[in-house]
């Protein structure tokens, strides 16, 4: 794809007498040029526990706000965002309707970096980030991502330098997936970045003639047919009960949020990433009932575990167990393990605290994969992002599912699930705590 970007640039945006445009073609640059273009920036900012920082030991780049340039490259137009849309979403999802919205200009520079943070969310709907790197010669700068233990490495000053035509190269990915900018050695590395939402009614038809593989779980069918078999065999669960997964992304969600606005657990049904939207699709597929669910972590009685079918206010004063448990309708959680239990007796994995408050419904669930992070209750939510953002906070969400008997899955009626939870009789709870302390 070639690009001829050009950028006009005001030495300060208010002071039109001294107006100041210059046009730079980053397709065939010269170094003085580059050299104009970053010192036409400022330093670039970034986000951390809710302020906007300046800090050259985290993030040392240039950067310009799209009021102060402009370029003919346009990532809707020129097909990218179908691309991108085609790789990056699957199954149904990669008929929906994405609108990207141009963010900042970035110029690192010798030496600039930008140590790991994922993108600060600015809505409930913004999913992902793409990064288009214009061919100015560079060396290092390559992005880094990290996920679920794994790490990929993207080169763009590489692939730029192995490709005997100018291009550009880009990169997409969820914007909750950690990155960072490894350090530039030397040259400019130019690049614009987007912020990616959902919008709009589904559109039909992906782009003709691009194939992108997917990894196995984020194909629908796929991880339909594993969930198949698992439910065919007559061993497996069989008196039913819920299952549980802990998503693989995390999901913004409004910090400020009261009952007269849209509960985002609600929408986030049709706007989960990758892996999370194929697991949901097959579990409808298979007639089943996937739930979304906000769990939080007791922090002073570590083994409670509440789980929540509808959005709270986040920055209650009062949130605490007790308004969760009692107030705000919460339930209990009792994790279950497939597979020998753990060898160290963890109060996690107990489900109730004997000294805590107690919740008066309980659900088991067998964890598929649990979840990696649970959401605090009082949480400070301290984060690193690329702009210092109160208005939406990543959360972690799980997704449970009843599951009935072998022979008849979709029959719930008699599961104390998700649907049903299992009223907690006080006097068996206390007979159980005796046991346990007998031990
Ligand atoms: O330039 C890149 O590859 C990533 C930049 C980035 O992470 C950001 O601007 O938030
Ligand atoms: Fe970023």
């Amino acid at each position: 794809m070639r690009s001829t970007p050009r950028f006009t640039r005001y030495p300060t945006p208010f002071t039109h007498d001294t107006l100041l445009r210059r046009y730079i073609n980053l397709s065939t640059s010269s170094i003085e040029s580059l050299d104009a273009l970053e010192s036409a920036c400022e330093a670039a900012t970034f986000g951390r526990n809710q302020e906007t920082v300046l800090d050259e030991s985290y993030r040392k780049a240039g950067k310009m706000d799209t009021d102060k340039f402009s370029l003919p490259f346009d990532a809707e137009k020129s097909g990218l965002i179908d691309v991108v849309k085609t790789g990056l979403l699957i199954g149904k999802e990669e008929r929906k309707d994405v609108r990207a919205e141009l963010y900042k200009l970035n110029v690192y520079g010798k030496d600039a970096f930008f140590k790991p943070h994922k993108d600060t969310p600015r809505g409930t709907d913004m999913f992902g980030s793409l990064v288009v790197v214009f061919p100015t010669p560079h060396e290092g700068g390559a992005l880094i991502l990290r996920h679920e233990g794994k790490e990929w490495t993207f080169d763009a000053a590489q692939v730029l330098a192995s490709s005997p035509s100018k291009r550009i190269a880009y990169v997409a990915f969820f914007s909750d997936v950690e990155h960072e900018v490894i350090r530039v050695l030397s040259g400019h590395r130019v690049t614009i970045t987007y912020n990616m939402y959902w919008a709009g009614p589904p559109r039909v038809a992906p782009p003709p003639g691009l194939s992108v593989l997917h990894p196995l779980h984020e194909s629908p069918s796929e991880v339909g047919s594993i969930l198949s078999a698992l439910f065919a065999d007559p061993a497996f669960l069989p008196d039913g009960g819920t299952l549980g997964f802990g998503l693989r992304h995390a999901y913004p969600f409004p910090s400020v949020w009261d009952e007269s606005m849209e509960d985002p657990l609600v929408t986030l049904q049709r706007w989960l990433k990758g892996g999370d939207a194929a697991l949901f699709q097959a579990i409808k597929a298979l007639s089943l009932e996937p739930l979304l669910r906000l769990l939080f972590q007791s922090y002073d009685y570590r083994p409670l575990v509440i789980m929540m079918d509808h959005m709270i206010e986040l920055g209650h004063t009062d949130t605490c167990e007790e308004y969760l448990l009692l107030e705000q309708g919460g339930v209990g959680l009792v994790a279950k393990h497939f597979g020998p239990p753990p060898k160290v007796r963890d109060p996690w994995y107990s489900g109730r605290d004997k000294h805590g408050p107690r919740a008066t419904e309980t659900v088991d669930v067998h964890w598929i994969n649990e979840c990696e992070k649970w959401n605090r209750v009082r949480s400070e939510y301290v984060a690193y992002g690329n702009e210092a953002s109160t208005e939406y906070l990543y959360m972690n969400i799980a997704l449970l599912v009843d599951v009935g008997p072998a022979g008849n899955r979709t029959d719930i009626s008699a599961v104390h699930g998700v649907h049903s939870p299992r009223i907690v009789d006080e006097d068996e709870e206390d007979e159980e705590d005796d046991e346990e302390e007998e031990d």
